[in-house]
């Protein structure tokens, strides 16, 4: 059963492009994180999913409630924090928790507390004395507190720090395996290099891939440095077609693995080096050539 899904999703402003087709699947305890270049379409896609926005074509549903229709109910199962975050001036941890006690219709003061606590956030520190950062941990701690099904958080880590964005990384992988399903948008590789399972990328409004981190690891180039006899006369090689030569430095070629390891080694072992080095991944490589290929969508 899957927790979140989208068909087809569209929604264009005027002219203007917002999303087009995107297709998402997110399963229960999955934490998956949306990412893509400013103006992408992943706040558009967020408000598509909170019952904001209506969609011209397509669907959204959450835990089986379509996302326009059954708004009111799917807002009942998700935990909610929005990347242009607003909060009355005058709210509080305290006064936020009593709030969304009364609206959710449970006390949720003490796990609001407990949250706050790991934040490090005062309790009746008023909105219109925080910083964003500490704003930003209160919208968390509100979003969180009654251990929603489904947390959907729009750029979460912004205005947070280092230790803090550690804090929101560990509270969410707690939450998953509680069995919450968490859904994130970012800019950011490092964050959800570290914290996903499974990660789509939106380019222009349209998916460019939805793979698992696993998956994208294997795929990700690598770079190899090819060391060979000083005999050898290097600009002679012919380097097959899964190495692509980016630089020679004295002896040693530098290149990008585009393909698997093994034909590398087996074709390296008829060669002359006196050493090759293969390097790790390059996740960074690989997102970088997602967010700019020009086979996205127009
Ligand atoms: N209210 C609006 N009216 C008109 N166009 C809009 C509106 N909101 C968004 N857009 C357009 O829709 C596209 C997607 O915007 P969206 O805010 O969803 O991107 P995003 O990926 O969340 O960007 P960012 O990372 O900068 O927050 C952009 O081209 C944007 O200009």
């Amino acid at each position: 059963m899957s927790i979140l899904r989208t068909s087809k999703l569209t929604h264009r402003y005027g002219s203007r492009r917002g999303i087009q087709d995107v297709d998402l699947e997110v399963g229960p305890g999955e934490i998956f994180g949306f990412l893509g270049p400013n103006g992408a379409g992943k706040s558009t896609t967020i408000r598509l999913l909170m019952g904001f926005l209506r969609p011209q074509q397509g669907a959204a549903e959450i835990v089986g409630l379509d996302c326009w229709r059954q708004s009111a109910k799917v807002k009942r199962q998700v935990g909610y924090l929005p990347g242009d975050l607003r909060l009355y001036p005058w709210l509080s941890l305290k006064s936020g928790a009593t709030l969304v006690s009364r609206v959710r219709g449970v006390d949720l003061r003490p796990r609001a507390e407990e949250l706050a606590k790991r934040f490090e956030l005062e309790p009746t520190l008023t909105v219109g004395k925080m910083s964003r950062g500490t704003r930003q941990k209160l919208g968390l701690v509100l979003a969180m507190a009654h251990r929603p099904k489904l947390l959907i958080l729009d750029e979460p880590t912004s205005g947070l720090d280092p230790l803090m964005q550690a804090e929101l990384a560990k509270l969410l992988r707690e939450a998953a395996a509680e069995g919450s399903t968490v859904f994130f948008s970012s800019h950011t590789l490092s964050e959800v290099d570290s914290l996903c399972d499974r990660v789509a990328i939106i380019r222009q409004g349209s998916l460019v891939t939805d793979d698992s981190l696993e998956s994208l690891r294997a795929q990700a180039p690598r770079i190899v440095e090819l060391t060979y006899d000083r005999a050898m006369a290097i600009e002679k090689i012919e380097l097959p077609s899964i190495l692509k030569q980016l630089e020679v430095v004295g002896s040693t070629l530098i290149c990008e693995l585009q393909g698997a390891t093994p034909p590398l080694v087996q074709w390296a072992s008829q060669q002359p080096l006196t050493d090759i080095r293969i390097g790790p991944p390059d996740l960074e490589r690989l997102f970088h050539d997602l967010y700019h290929s020009e086979e996205a969508a127009p």
